[in-house]
């Protein structure tokens, strides 16, 4: 695609604003920075994102595209605001919802005709430009939900955004993509919170034997809270149907533990059925860059807390010529020690781990 995005300028530089700024930067895009945090744009300019938007030194207009970064519930007053002034010839925002910016929009007033709603779906747990990652949309799905009113134009320019940011693009409509991110991204979110909230007065023996799965389902449990709000009470009714059917799913586990533990031993077939249910829907989950799920081994190494710890780790990957698809670390609490995973291909992991093992590293 030839590429028309020249200028783009990002409202709200936090994580997602900051990213898309950096992404865009690597490919050679002007990039104009603005936020109603002096230092979230001090901070964001100093990552290299971009310049700090100076609206008095640009003609209305020289922006090809305006990116709305901001929560969702400032959305719609954002775009009005921008298209008052005609700042850019298309608007698009990353809300994780769609179908409540997008009414309204409507209700104030704004052109539709110009603004294209979108939403990528990669994030981090953490917020602001400091948390910013140029690579953090690659292989992301990223979804787009023009209006029928939408000019082709700007569905092109926020598609070329896409691009450029490295995700791949699903076209959907608001009420349909607000469903589905219920399902996948939403619901996922409170169950995470109801079992990281458990921890907050687990004891410290319990916490010391936390591994890696606690980790795991819990890990967007530490996103913000005032942002995640704003996201639920922006979906409230399709995140309460999953979240509905999970509470039924969790009461039926329990009732069939209680019987378990009261000698029936005929309950352990809906629990069976549970956890089959379980291996069921996370196999369907697609893998990197929205193929098929993939099943990648983790080959664990143990590695000191030491400098180059890592580098060296990664030579050894490159001298047996094994791609890793991801990596992960874990720190052992109070031990100069860690445990680092490598995701690798089936056939990968053993000739790896051999690798690894007769260079002197210990491979549990
Ligand atoms: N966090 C995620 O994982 C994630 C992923 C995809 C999409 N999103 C969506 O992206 C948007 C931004 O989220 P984030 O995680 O980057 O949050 P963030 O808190 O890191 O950044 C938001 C920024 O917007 C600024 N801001 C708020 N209201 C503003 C306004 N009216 N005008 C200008 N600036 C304003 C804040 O000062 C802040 O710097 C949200 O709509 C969120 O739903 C978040
Ligand atoms: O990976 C994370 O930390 C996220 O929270 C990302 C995630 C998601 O649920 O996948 C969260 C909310 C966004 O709207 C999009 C992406």
């Amino acid at each position: 695609m030839a590429s028309e995005l020249r200028t783009v300028l990002v409202v709200g530089t936090g994580l997602i604003g900051t990213s898309a700024a950096l992404a865009l930067r690597k490919r050679g895009v002007r990039v104009l920075l603005a936020d109603r945090e002096a230092a979230a744009v001090r901070l964001a300019r100093e990552l290299g994102a971009g310049e700090e938007w100076q609206p008095e030194l640009l003609p209305a207009g020289d922006v090809d595209l305006a990116v709305i970064a901001v929560p969702p519930a400032h959305v719609a007053e954002e775009l009005l605001e921008l298209q008052k002034r005609g700042v850019a010839r298309f608007y698009t925002d990353v809300a994780s919802v769609k179908a409540e910016p997008i009414r309204q929009a409507e209700r104030l007033g704004c052109d539709l005709t110009t603004y294209v709603a979108s939403h990528p779906l990669a994030g981090r747990e953490k917020s602001g430009p400091g948390a910013a990652r140029a690579d953090l949309f690659l292989g992301r799905p990223w979804a787009l939900c023009p209006t029928g009113e939408a000019l082709s134009e700007a569905r092109a320019a926020v598609l070329e955004l896409i691009e450029l940011c490295g995700a791949n693009p699903v076209e959907v409509g608001a009420e349909e993509h607000d469903r589905a991110v219920a399902v996948v991204s939403h619901a996922p979110h409170v169950a995470a919170s109801a079992v990281a909230a458990r921890l907050a007065d687990a004891t410290d023996v319990a916490l010391g034997l936390a591994g890696q799965g606690v980790r795991d389902v819990t890990r967007i449990a530490g996103g913000d809270p005032g942002l995640w709000l704003g996201i639920l009470e922006g979906n409230a009714d399709p995140v309460a149907e999953v979240l509905e059917a999970v509470s039924r799913d969790l009461a039926e586990a329990a009732t069939a533990l209680r019987s378990l533990a009261g000698g029936d031993g005929t309950a352990s077939g809906d629990l069976t059925q549970l956890l089959k249910r379980g291996v069921a829907g996370h196999g369907r989950i697609p893998g990197k860059h929205g193929g098929p799920a993939p099943a990648y081994v983790v080959v664990q190494v143990v590695i000191g807390d030491r400098p180059g710890q890592l580098a060296r780790l990664f030579q050894v990957c490159d001298e047996v010529g094994v791609n890793v698809e991801d990596v992960r670390l874990e720190h052992a609490p109070g031990l100069p020690l860690g445990i680092a995973e490598l995701w690798v291909q089936p056939d990968a992991a053993s000739p790896l781990a051999d690798a690894l093992l007769e260079r002197g590293w210990q491979v549990p």
